[in-house]
């Protein structure tokens, strides 16, 4: 069974995007490999930007996010997506090159613990299992960690949480055999023949897209100052 949350209010808070030239290619990295969470939320993005005039935007998806964030400080990409669970997100806010372009709300995809799915050869499960729980290795991502514990099955107890640098990267652990389960999205599972053996749901994420400092044009939106000291 699948628990779903309402869609998460459209709408980007344009912090700089608008500052960006809209003729020419743009380049969004992101966490990657297909399949996360970051791949859904940079083309959405995408197509906000091909919908406000900008010639062309595509989206270059990285191992980790500071390779994104390395792609953005050397050129290779104008924006850096990156959801605002990521631990390291302050490396993004801090830098002296980056601006931040936008904000905006946008669920994930779907979240379960997946396995491998059986093939029709499969010899058939029985009908019931071991009595106790079965100790289970299982791959995430640091972010979601905690989403293991809601939805793993009361069939199974963890023995070992293997952190993993995506949901995708989860996947590609149990495809490769590596682990028997993964905490993935729905894309990834599909991307890599695995079935969910929980339920299912979204988690409501705060996306920062950063672009770099010399990329603006025009004049910086005023900011509000708090009237007071120390301003
Ligand atoms: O692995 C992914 O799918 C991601 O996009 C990364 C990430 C994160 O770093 O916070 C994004 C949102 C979810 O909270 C879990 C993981």
């Amino acid at each position: 069974m699948s628990s779903t949350i309402a869609e998460a209010p459209h709408g980007i808070t344009d912090t700089a995007l608008s500052r960006l030239a809209r003729t020419g290619a743009l380049t969004i990295a992101s966490l990657g490999p297909a399949g996360t969470s970051s791949e859904q939320a940079s083309r959405y993005l995408a197509g906000h930007l091909l919908s406000h005039g900008h010639e062309s935007a595509r989206v270059r998806l990285c191992g980790r996010y500071e390779e994104a964030g390395d792609l953005l400080s050397s050129g290779k990409a104008d924006l850096a997506v990156v959801a605002n669970a990521y631990a390291h997100i302050d490396r993004f806010y801090m830098n002296p090159q980056f601006r931040l372009a936008a904000v905006f709300v946008k669920d994930t995809p779907f979240y379960g613990i997946a396995r491998a799915a059986r093939t029709p050869d499969a010899a058939p499960e029985p009908v019931a299992g071991p009595p106790g729980k079965t100790p289970v290795r299982i791959a995430t991502h640091p972010a979601p960690r905690f989403l293991v514990e809601e939805l793993l099955p009361d069939s199974y107890e963890v023995s070992e949480l293997m952190l993993v640098d995506s949901t995708s990267a989860a996947a590609a652990a149990v495809a490769s055999g590596e682990v028997p389960l993964a905490l993935t999205t729905a894309p990834a599972a599909r991307l890599h023949n695995l079935d969910f053996v929980s339920p299912t749901r979204p988690i409501r994420m705060v996306w920062s897209a950063f672009t770099r400092a010399d990329l603006l044009t025009g004049p910086a939106a005023t900011i509000g100052r708090p009237v007071g000291r120390g301003w």
